[in-house]
Order: C-alpha cells, then sequence, then structure tokens
C-alpha cells in the first residue's frame, strides 16, 4: 500500500475492543500509538465512569457498552474471559456493522467460534487472533496466531495490517490446529507448574530454601510457577477446561508422572531407564536440523529467589520433566513442531527438558535420584499426586474447584511475588532475546 492510502485508511478505519482488562487494554494502547485514529473500547458498563478517566486525553475512545462499539466499527476484537464468550457475543453480537470483521483474544477458540457462528450476523467476517504472550511481555517477535475462518483475502490483508504493529510472529492456523496446539504449549505446560506449586504447598515448603530446587534450571520451575501463580486464574482455567483436546493431553501427562513414579517407589530400573530412553530418543532424536533451545544450568544460575551455594545443591529427580517427555511419547508428539504457538513459558518448559536430556551426566543424575534417593520420593509423591488433582479438575471442568486450588496455591507464594515478577520479566527477556536470534 502506498504511504497516503495507508494514512487514509488509519485515519477512516474503526476498531473496537469489547473488554478492557489486561489484553484489551494492551491492544487498544498499542494500535492507538501505531496511528490508528479510531479505537473504540468498553468494558462492563459499570466501568465506563473509571475508564473514561483512565483513557482521557489519549484518543482512545470509551464507550458504554459493547452495543455502541460493535455498531460503529469495522474490526472488533472480544477481549473477554473464555468462560463467558457466549453471553457477552450473545449480547452484542447482533448489533455488529455490516460487513465488520470479528476476533476474539480468548486463549481457546473452540468455544469462541462456536459463539461467532451461532450469535453473530451472516453479513459480518470471523478472522480471529491470539498473541502467545501475556500482557506485560514485548509483543515483538512473539507468535500471533490468526485464523481466517470466515474471512476473504482482502479482509484478511486488512487484519493483517492492524495487527502488524504488534510486530509479531504471525502464523496463520485454523481453530481445531490452534486448539490442539495449544493443549500441550500451553495447557499442559501450565498444569506441570501448577502441579510443581501445589506439591511446595503441601509439603509446606518455599522452594527457595530447599537445596534441591535451588539455582540452574530448579529457577525456571520456581520463577515460571510463581509467574502463573499471580496471574489471574481464569486465563488458564479457561485455555485448559474449555479446551477439547487439552483433556488428553493433560490425562496422559498425568498418568506419565504416575507410571513413572510407580517404577521408581518398585526400583524397577531396567524398566525405568528403557522407558526414558524411548521417550528421550522419540523427542530429542528427531529434532532434526533445529537448533538447540541452550538453556544451560550456569546460564540460568543467576535467576535465583533463594541463596542455597552451589554445593550444598541436592540431585532433583526431574520427575516433571521426564514425564512431560513421556507424555510427548506416549502421544507421539512432536513438541518441537509446536513452536508456531509457543510462549515464553513453553519455550522454557521445552529448554529445560531439553538440556536434562542431552546431557548425559545430568539425565544420568536425574536417574538414580529417581530410583536411590529415598529423600527425594515424598516431593514426588506429592507431585503425583498435585497433577492427578489438576487433571481430575481439568476433565471435570471445574471452573470453581479451579479458581479454589489456584487461588489456595497462590495465597501460600504470595509475600514472594514481587521479586519473582521481577525476574521472571528478566528471564522472559533473555528466553525472547534468544528467540529472535536463533530462529
Ligand atoms: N492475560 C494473558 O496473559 C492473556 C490472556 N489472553 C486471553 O485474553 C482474554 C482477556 O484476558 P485478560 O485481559 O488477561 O483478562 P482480564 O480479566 O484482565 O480482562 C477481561 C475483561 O473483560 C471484561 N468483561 C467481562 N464481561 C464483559 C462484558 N460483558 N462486556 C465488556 N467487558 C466484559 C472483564 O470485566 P470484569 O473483570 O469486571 O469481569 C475484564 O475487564 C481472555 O480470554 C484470555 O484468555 C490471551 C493472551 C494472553
Ligand atoms: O506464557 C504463558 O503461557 C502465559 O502464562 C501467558 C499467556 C497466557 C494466556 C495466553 O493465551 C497466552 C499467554
Amino acid at each position: 500500500m502506498q504511504h497516503e492510502e495507508t494514512l487514509v485508511e488509519m485515519e477512516s478505519v474503526q476498531l473496537g475492543i469489547i473488554g478492557m482488562g489486561d489484553m484489551g487494554k494492551l491492544y487498544a494502547r498499542t494500535l492507538s500509538a501505531a496511528g490508528w485514529k479510531n479505537v473504540n473500547v468498553c468494558d462492563m458498563p459499570n466501568k465506563y465512569d473509571q475508564l473514561r478517566q483512565e483513557f482521557e486525553g489519549t484518543g482512545i475512545r470509551v464507550m458504554k457498552d459493547g452495543h455502541l462499539v460493535s455498531r460503529q466499527s469495522d474490526w472488533i476484537l472480544y477481549s473477554v474471559p473464555a468462560e463467558f464468550i457466549d453471553t457477552v457475543v450473545a449480547t452484542y453480537g447482533p448489533s455488529t456493522k455490516i460487513g465488520a470483521i470479528v476476533a476474539g483474544q480468548t486463549s481457546v477458540k473452540a468455544p469462541e467460534i462456536a459463539a461467532f457462528e451461532k450469535h453473530l450476523p451472516e453479513d459480518v467476517y470471523i478472522i480471529t487472533c491470539h498473541s502467545m504472550h501475556g500482557p506485560t511481555v514485548s509483543s515483538r517477535g512473539q507468535p500471533l496466531v490468526i485464523i481466517n475462518h470466515r474471512g476473504s483475502q482482502e479482509k484478511l490483508a486488512l487484519v493483517e495490517r492492524i495487527l502488524g504493529c504488534f510486530e509479531s510472529e504471525i502464523a496463520h492456523l485454523s481453530y481445531k490446529e490452534h486448539d490442539r496446539i495449544t493443549a500441550d504449549t500451553q495447557a499442559v505446560t501450565h498444569m506441570a507448574f501448577l502441579s510443581m506449586g501445589t506439591t511446595w504447598k503441601h509439603q509446606d515448603s518455599f522452594p527457595w530454601f530447599d537445596p534441591t530446587y535451588t539455582g540452574g534450571i530448579e529457577n525456571v520451575k520456581v520463577n515460571m510457577t510463581m509467574r502463573i501463580l499471580s496471574n489471574k486464574w481464569h486465563v488458564y482455567a479457561g485455555l485448559a477446561i474449555l479446551n477439547p483436546s487439552a483433556k488428553a493431553q493433560v490425562r496422559q501427562y498425568s498418568l506419565s508422572v504416575a507410571a513413572l513414579f510407580k517404577l521408581m517407589i518398585q526400583e524397577k530400573e531396567a524398566e525405568f531407564v528403557a522407558r526414558i530412553r524411548a521417550a528421550g530418543e522419540f523427542v530429542f532424536g528427531n529434532r532434526g536440523n533445529r537448533e538447540q533451545i541452550l538453556l544451560s544450568d550456569n546460564l540460568l544460575d543467576q535467576y535465583s529467589l533463594g541463596s542455597v551455594p552451589k554445593e550444598k545443591r541436592k540431585p532433583n529427580s526431574h520427575l516433571s520433566l521426564l514425564a512431560m517427555v513421556d507424555c510427548w511419547y506416549q502421544l507421539k508428539m512432536n513438541p518441537y513442531s509446536h513452536m508456531v504457538c509457543q510462549t515464553p513459558l513453553f519455550r522454557f518448559w521445552l529448554g529445560i527438558s531439553e538440556y536434562l536430556f542431552l546431557n548425559e551426566d545430568y539425565l544420568q543424575d536425574a536417574i538414580q535420584a529417581a530410583l536411590y534417593d529415598k529423600e527425594i520420593r515424598e516431593d514426588d509423591m506429592e507431585f503425583m499426586m498435585s497433577a492427578r488433582g489438576w487433571q481430575e479438575c481439568i476433565a471435570l471442568g471445574n471452573m470453581e474447584g479451579y479458581r479454589m486450588r489456584f487461588e489456595d496455591t497462590a495465597q501460600f507464594f504470595k509475600n514472594r511475588f514481587g521479586e519473582a515478577a521481577v525476574i521472571g520479566k528478566q528471564m522472559i527477556e533473555m528466553i525472547t532475546r534468544k528467540t529472535t536470534t536463533t530462529s
């Protein structure tokens, strides 16, 4: 497009955002800063005055409700909790301007597409999206999924121009592909970290004081768990419970944890080692020409919430990581093919799994600790029970149960969230730099 035409488009096209939570605000501010002159936004009607004050003088137009945003806007983004997408689209969808493009930011697309198909008029387009990062992370270089579900080439090109200002890596997928891949990159990854959090809580132990969990790749486990627990529960509950592909993947993770744990407590070394080796060969033998993510123990040492000296550290069975690789193997999944929907958390998770499996000494230590170190068994037992608990909660579709488990666990750690957020941000900046230089 010519420069002139771009300016005219930015002056004339009306953009709308329904739901001004963290992601809605990120979108509104980024679009407005990029030069889109008409950004219309709303949240719940009772937040109107507060939002108007917050955005006074920014050029962003705060409206009373989603009817007003929908009537006027040529592109509309629903940025509300996945749990409420059906109700919100049912309310405002019929007011959508003829010929507009409708999108959603929810982290799981099956319910969003179902709501769009059910409640939107036929004469509007559906081209939805998903930024694969949280609101405090720079969008540059992170994946941004675009799903052209019911759109034309011309409308798709407009969407790409609108979203271009995020400088993200665009990935075009169907909504089913999106949900299948994010069940792995998000639902299972979060469940593994949450299970660690629940384990430490049940053990009444802060990992930063425990020689088993300080330094190196343990810092990923601790800081990413704190990061998840300091966020909003509904984001994690929605993307796990409402994703049709997540139940099977989460179930396999829980089964893998249990199967390995049973072999460990019986000290069935040959069977345990054979299973780990087969899983490692399947996942990491198939990396092809891919470069390693290269997360090393030394690199990760600096991001610690604790100060246990290196010589006092104790070996860890890494049951959470062994089970992850076993889960990929049992499901015959190649996690590297999921990088298209990677989040920083997933990259860390795959990076430390890779580090464990590609360093023979490290893997040997973990296998020995898993089979013969009696001290770590109680943590591993708690981890197995925590993973089962999260899995059952997700399988039952229990949003309220999820909220209670999440908030209860978060409460235990809340005094360290401030520090963990600072370190977590530094870690994400580090992995993002590595992503943009290696991919
Ligand atoms: N946070 C993250 O890291 C990411 C989140 N997402 C997804 O983006 C979506 C938004 O997440 P996020 O911004 O973090 O969540 P928030 O809870 O911060 O924002 C959601 C907003 O939607 C509002 N809302 C609810 N119902 C309505 C309605 N009927 N009309 C207008 N507004 C409404 C909520 O109001 P109230 O609080 O009063 O209910 C809230 O302000 C979710 O679906 C999430 O899964 C996607 C990528 C990253
Ligand atoms: O990186 C993660 O997994 C996060 O926790 C942030 C996040 C949450 C929800 C999304 O839909 C995308 C990113």
